[in-house]
């Protein structure tokens, strides 16, 4: 085995141990908000961001009214409308502004963070708490031979991937149905 290859495996055994410690009831509650919800917006800086933008992309195969905030083309967020604020720390400053933003529109913020005592912790509605070091590793006790926020970045998209499998159980989906969303023009 080459050295790259015992990383990968190195990775995919602490992706196997973040899933033993997510919420199975924190998910089950994010799964039933996508289905009562009429506008979902997911925010994200950086690579935690290129993951919410990948979810939100399934979220519109499944016929959701999902929005990246940020992108050229996005709706208005309205009374009870969701943000999704993807970010491990839960410090970052332009989603702390959002967050409070969201709250003052009426919508329901979900943060989707290692730190649930973080700004953006204390100011959402609901909070899915995901293992994993934040990007600052410096006081942090949580066991990860990779840089920066890499494993909680990881951890969310395969948490994301799993709450659109769940979501396509509940609403009877499957891929054939859902790749008639897919983007014919590229
Ligand atoms: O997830 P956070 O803590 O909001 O940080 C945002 C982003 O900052 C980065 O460290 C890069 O600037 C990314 O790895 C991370 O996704």
């Amino acid at each position: 085995m080459t050295q790259t290859t015992h990383y990968f495996k190195s990775i995919l055994d602490e992706l196997s141990r973040a899933a033993d410690l997510l919420s199975e009831e924190q998910a089950e509650q994010l799964v039933k908000q996508l289905i009562a919800t009429n506008k979902i917006f997911v925010a994200g800086a950086g690579r935690s961001g290129l993951m919410g933008k990948s979810f939100v992309m399934r979220m519109m195969h499944m016929g959701l009214d999902a929005y990246v905030v940020g992108e050229t083309v996005t709706a208005n967020l309205e009374q009870d409308d969701v943000l999704i604020i993807a970010s491990g720390s839960g410090e970052t400053k332009s989603l702390v502004s959002m967050a409070e933003k969201a709250k003052s529109l009426g919508g329901t913020v979900i943060a989707v963070t290692i730190n649930a005592d973080s700004t953006i912790g204390k100011l959402a509605d609901k909070v899915i708490k995901m293992p994993g070091s934040p990007k600052d590793q410096s006081e942090d006790a949580y066991e990860t031979i990779q840089p920066m926020g890499s494993l909680f970045e990881q951890t969310l998209l395969l948490f994301f991937d799993a709450v659109i499998l769940r979501f396509m159980e509940k609403k009877g989906l499957d891929s054939d149905t859902m790749y008639g969303k897919h983007a014919n023009l590229e």
